[in-house]
């Protein structure tokens, strides 16, 4: 698959981390500069998208994995492409490091998931946000229902398999920034975004 054109911006971590409270901030500080942005999430807002998200209580191991591939597929060709050649500034909640992250907690090695996933493209930036598990423990416990994938990790594990993802990607020359969350109000976590992007 060809490289990406434009700006490309993942945000990632783990369940609870405050991706989708960072998208939306992001997304605002970036009009409020005249740009046109995008924000998408994974899976995504389409049929697909939503089988794979209503799928994952009961279905797990490749097939899920596959599954969680596929819409990255179609999320590329039908979503992320058009609206990078259409000029906007696109933002995924997730993407292929979810993948690379979460399926390991199914117990499928991280070599596999990436021959799964090796044909998308890196990102402009991908930015991992991160915060103490304590604090990623307090707002689960909060929730009033977790996930399969929830309940099969923990905030430790997850903040791991996020690492080790972070380590596998480099070598491959995926630009990528740490955001540490600790202590930091969504604006300020969209701050430090705004830095790395430079
Ligand atoms: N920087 C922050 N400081 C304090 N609270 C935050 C921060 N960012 C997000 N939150 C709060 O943490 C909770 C989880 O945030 P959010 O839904 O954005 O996380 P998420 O990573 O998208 O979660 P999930 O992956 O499980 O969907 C929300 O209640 C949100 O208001
Ligand atoms: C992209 C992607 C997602 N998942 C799982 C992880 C979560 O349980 C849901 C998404 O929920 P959110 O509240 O919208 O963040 O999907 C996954 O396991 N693998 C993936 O690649």
């Amino acid at each position: 698959m060809d490289g990406i054109r434009g700006l490309f911006i993942v945000v990632e971590g783990p369940n609870g981390v405050g991706k989708s409270t960072a998208v939306l901030g992001l997304a605002a500080r970036l009009r409020e500069r005249g740009l046109a942005v995008h924000t998408t999430t994974e899976p995504t807002d389409s049929p697909l998208g939503r089988l794979v998200r209503e799928g994952e209580d009961r279905w797990s191991g490749r097939a899920f994995a596959l599954a969680v591939a596929a819409d990255r597929t179609l999320h590329l060709d039908q979503e992320i492409r058009p609206a990078l050649a259409a000029g906007q500034i696109v933002i995924s909640d997730r993407y292929a490091q979810s993948s690379l992250a979460l399926q390991q907690l199914d117990g499928i090695p991280l070599g596999e998931l990436w021959h799964y996933n090796a044909h998308v493209p890196a990102p402009t930036l991908s930015c991992y946000l991160r915060d103490h598990p304590a604090v990623l423990e307090r707002r689960l416990r909060e929730r009033p229902r977790l996930s399969r994938l929830e309940r099969l990790g923990s905030p430790a594990r997850e903040l791991a398999l996020y690492d080790d993802v972070h380590r596998f990607l480099e070598p491959r020359g995926w630009p990528q920034a740490l955001i540490d969350c600790h202590d930091r109000d969504p604006d300020a976590v969209v701050t430090q975004i705004l830095r790395e992007l430079g």
